[in-house]
């Protein structure tokens, strides 16, 4: 009888531990990226449309592009202008039927600031 005390007693502690060290292994609950990311709508992209506040829509993304436009290699007379707007066009063809290079594709991830939901 008093060994079934003891093998209860140490089975119990056992299980506790167990479920605090569980607890201590888990990934804490945090946010994640698509939960957190912002829609854009068509009216808000329009309040961004000067070169020191420069927002462009591009295939259903909305980018931030402010700090890049002086080191685009255009004229900013040619980019400038798509600021505040649905860009898709002008980015695939850069107004002249030839698309931008793989390396430009590239440069977009770090200014998209969120989903365009507005029309084109
Ligand atoms: C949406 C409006 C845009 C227009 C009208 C436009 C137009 C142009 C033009 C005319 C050129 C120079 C001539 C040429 O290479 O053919 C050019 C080059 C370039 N643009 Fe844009 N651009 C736009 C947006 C962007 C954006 C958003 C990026 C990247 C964040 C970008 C990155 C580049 C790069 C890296 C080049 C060098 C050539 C290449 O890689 O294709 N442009 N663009």
């Amino acid at each position: 009888m008093r060994k079934l005390f003891y093998v209860s007693t140490a089975a119990f502690w056992v299980a506790v531990a167990g479920f605090w060290i569980g607890d201590l292994l888990s990934p804490a609950t945090e946010p994640t990226a698509t939960a957190a990311e912002r829609s854009i709508g068509a009216a808000e992209l329009a309040g961004h449309a000067k070169p020191d506040d420069c927002w462009m829509a591009i295939h259903g993304s909305v980018y931030d592009l402010t700090a890049y436009l002086p080191d685009h290699p255009s004229r900013p007379s040619i980019i400038e202008p798509w600021c505040g707007k649905e860009a898709t066009e002008a980015y695939d063809t850069k107004t002249k039927g030839r698309k931008h290079s793989p390396e430009a594709d590239a440069l977009l991830p770090k200014y998209r600031i969120g989903r365009f939901v507005g029309g084109s």
